[in-house]
């Protein structure tokens, strides 16, 4: 992050030159049959520092790395100064330099600074009822923390309340939402750090009418309205009262908000304790990344692989593969976390940078995948780092666990089939003498496609707080390897700027004025086809 090029760093010539020669050699079948502990030295277990019941495994082992690279990757860090940055981070100097900002999320899971209050359970409507119902009405980091959250931790939700998240513009999303929901038993949640996002206010807005077609009067909003925000003033503009805002700060971006008040669905939807085990396991893994030596340190470790990769492998994505139905939206989430913080060309020097930063993200849950895009995975012409994450015990255990041993059965058996393949003489052994020789090619897995394998014993608060501070610590890593500004969010802005503008222009043919021609063709088909 000291917004030199990586590129210029020694360590970084060294490891192109490493790639050079060895990249050939480096072979995931030859690594292994030379070095038996080759699993022990390449994997670790994550013990939580306050908490020697959190735990996880991270096996690296199925890598395109040995120690000498290794090494250097960890060398490659200490050239980007990552233990100084990651220490600025933590004493809350500005590392957000475009917006001169502190980078802060961390000291939110220092709870002893940070409480909110359960608004739940004794929170009644407007006629008397108890809530059933919560909407969260917010998008990007105001919406997929929460939607992530609340679908990982569901087996710890109170059965007797609903959530749903509202983020899209498109009428469809609240419209089917509000279907689903009482008036008298609802509570909205507008979550929004700036209160001024187009979405969320216009769902917010519409919220409000649905609900005062039913209620009639202004004065019952205050029952079923509550806003998080940074700005106060657009929140009683918007007509919430002071008292039913719970506010946070400029220090958490909006994708690293799911700790701050933007977790309020969460904290109602699992309860506080939970919640609070949830701040308490990101806690953990915040000192383990502060503290640990950078050759133990797994989001450093999972980092400084994603650079090998992503640099000198040239491989374009990262796929997160959670063999857990209830993490269903890891990826979704970490495609905002990653590819928000780390997609820039510019580092905070304001230099063009000459190499690859943020990989692409994206993933699905197990087995899913693995009848959909896992073909190119395996036989595919890209290499595709990937991640399997999954539990060890299942909170579904039916029939007894025979759901889970499936699952999991496949959770070993493919980081093994990328990694190992399947060689053209084992595929003509197995086809016989008659076989065409495309059918025998066709058949052959290359392997050599390298993985993590993240194991945890059973999904808890404590346990998925820590997983997602590991991917957000790997993240801050490789954006300082990669010398860019990892907390602003320039690249979201020039769309807005350009729709408000179109916005104004869709009454008639006419108005469409000082756009291309394929902008305004598309314009003016659109105005002969609608029907309003
Ligand atoms: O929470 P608010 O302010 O509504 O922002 C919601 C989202 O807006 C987008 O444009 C991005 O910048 C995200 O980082 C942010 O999470």
């Amino acid at each position: 992050m000291s917004g030199r090029l990586a590129s210029e760093y020694s360590t970084w010539k060294k490891l192109q030159q490493t790639y050079d020669v060895q990249h050939a050699r480096l072979i995931l079948k030859d690594l292994f049959a030379q070095d038996p502990n080759r699993f022990s030295k390449f994997s670790e277990e994550y013990v939580d520092p306050t908490d020697k019941n959190t735990t996880f495994l991270l096996d690296y082992s199925k890598h395109l790395i040995t120690q000498p690279i290794l090494d250097t990757l960890l060398s490659l860090a200490r050239e980007a100064e990552l233990e100084t940055y990651r220490d600025k981070m933590f004493a809350g100097e500005h590392i957000n330099t475009s917006e001169d900002r502190a980078v802060l999320h961390v000291a939110l899971r220092n709870f002893d600074d940070f409480k909110i209050q359960e608004a739940c359970g004794s929170w009644k409507g407007y006629t008397g009822k108890t809530i059933n119902t919560i909407v969260n009405i917010g998008i990007g980091g105001s919406d997929l923390g929460p939607v992530m959250v609340t679908e990982g931790l569901k087996p710890y939700a109170k059965r007797d309340l609903t959530a749903h998240f509202v983020s899209n513009i498109d009428g469809t999303h609240i419209a089917e939402t509000l279907r689903l929901c009482d008036p008298e038993r609802t509570l909205f949640i507008i979550a929004s750090k700036t209160f001024t996002t187009q979405e969320t206010i216009t769902n917010a807005e519409s919220a409000r009418d649905w609900f005062l077609a039913a209620a009639k009067d202004k004065a019952h909003v205050a029952k079923h309205f509550v806003a998080l925000s940074t700005n106060t003033k657009a929140v009683t503009a918007f007509g919430i009262d002071k008292a039913n805002m719970f506010a946070f700060w400029d220090w958490v971006g909006g994708r690293y908000s799911l700790w701050s008040a933007i977790g309020l669905s969460i904290a109602i939807y699992i309860g506080y304790d939970n919640f609070e085990q949830l701040l308490k396991g990101a806690h953990g893994m915040d000192k383990h990344f502060k503290e640990t030596p950078l050759e133990k340190n797994l989001p450093v470790l999972m980092a400084v692989i994603g650079v090998w990769y992503n640099d000198f492998y040239g491989s374009q994505t990262h796929a997160l593969l959670p063999y857990d139905q209830y993490l269903h939206k890891f990826a979704d989430y970490f495609q905002q976390g990653d590819m928000e913080s780390n997609g820039k060309f510019v580092t905070k020097g304001g230099q063009r940078v000459n190499y690859q930063t943020g990989p692409i993200i994206w993933g699905a849950a197990g087995t899913n995948g693995q009848h959909s895009f896992y073909q190119l995975v395996h036989q595919g012409t890209k290499l595709i780092p990937a991640d399997f994450i999954a539990p060890a015990t299942s909170h579904n255990p039916i029939a007894n666990s025979k759901h889970h041993r499936i699952l999991l059965s496949n959770y070993f058996a493919q980081p093994e089939a990328l990694a190992f393949g399947k060689t053209e003489e084992e595929v003509r052994k197995e086809l016989g003498n008659g076989a065409s020789e495309a059918l025998v090619k066709s058949k052959v897995f290359e392997g050599n496609r390298p993985s993590s394998s993240i194991l945890f014993p059973l999904m808890t608060p404590r346990t998925l707080g820590a997983l997602i501070a590991l991917y957000e610590h790997k993240i801050f890593t490789q954006g300082v390897i990669w010398g860019i500004n990892s907390f602003d969010q320039m690249g979201v802005e020039l769309g807005k700027v350009l729709a408000k503008n179109i916005l104004s222009q869709l009454n008639q043919p006419s108005d469409v004025t000082g756009h291309d021609s394929s902008t305004t063709g598309l314009i003016h088909y659109y105005q002969k086809h609608r029907k309003e």
